[in-house]
């Protein structure tokens, strides 16, 4: 049986409505690429009259079902002061319905071994989860180049953007065999302090770091892993991709027949 696995949704207000969607082609991916069922599970949901309660979700009642979780990108932007910043974009750009579970959630996968896979958003987040801070606006920062997506149609936007180093004897240089990879790249944040307890898997040109995974989960054999660009993309047309979903399906399947 396809092990299930929950992908963490987006709040996005549009047609006057409140939506909590996350979009097909990161379900594609999991389900095509981890051969998995996936599920979308919303953050807190809040009454469209504020006289209403807020409904947070259930996290033991998730951790129940589910054999792994994914956390997409987004255009959304953790709250910078869970890491002790203050706000350096527009508000709208905050989701604190996300942030209201995934932040927990992954804390909460580390410790039971469930595996996680973080994309984008889902990489920043993890490494806020766990510790770690953010630079809001990379380009900014001396020393460091700009992670932004490049001008243009989808095809462009998610097009091969800059080489990642491979750390040697690392979980993706084990993938994929090669001590380099083309990525895309479409992020205005990234990893200033990397948390306490992740390893550098990956490096920019410029020294940005680009994924990690959990040390205490390699440790007991399990899968946290987190990559700032985005394999879902066409993931079937690349190596790295591909190898990269289909180790986290397979982590999903051991862990659930382990249940
Ligand atoms: N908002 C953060 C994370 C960037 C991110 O996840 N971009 C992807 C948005 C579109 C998509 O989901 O493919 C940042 O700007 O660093």
């Amino acid at each position: 049986m396809r092990p299930l696995i929950g992908a963490i949704a987006d709040v996005k207000p549009s047609h006057k409505h409140v939506w909590h969607r996350v979009q097909e082609k990161y379900l594609y991916a999991v389900a095509h690429g981890a051969d998995a069922q996936v599920v979308i599970l919303p953050g807190t949901l809040s009454a469209v009259d504020a006289s209403q309660p807020a409904v947070p979700p259930d996290l033991e009642r998730l951790f129940a079902v589910l054999d792994g979780v994914f956390l997409p990108g987004s255009p959304s932007n953790v709250n910078p002061a869970i890491y002790g910043s203050g706000l350096d974009f527009d508000d709208k750009l905050l989701d604190q319905s996300r942030d209201d579970l995934s932040l927990p959630l992954i804390r909460a996968a580390v410790d039971r071994g469930l595996p996680l896979l973080g994309v984008c958003r889902g990489f920043q987040e993890m490494n806020v989860a766990l510790g770690g801070t953010l630079h809001q606006h990379v380009h900014d920062i001396e020393g460091y180049g700009d992670h932004r997506e490049p001008d243009g149609d989808v095809e462009t936007e998610y097009g091969p953007a800059h080489e990642v180093e491979l750390v040697e004897g690392g979980i993706l240089n084990g993938l994929l065999g090669s001590a380099r990879a083309r990525v895309n790249s479409l992020h205005h944040q990234g990893i200033d302090r990397l948390a306490p307890g992740l390893a550098v898997e990956a490096r920019a040109p410029d020294g940005l770091v680009e994924a990690f995974h959990v040390e205490a989960a390699a440790a007991r054999g399990h899968f946290a892993v987190a990559v700032q660009w985005h394999p879902e993309w066409r993931a079937w047309s690349d190596p790295l991709s591909s190898a990269l979903f289909a180790a986290f399906g397979r982590a999903a399947r051991t862990y659930a027949a382990s249940r």
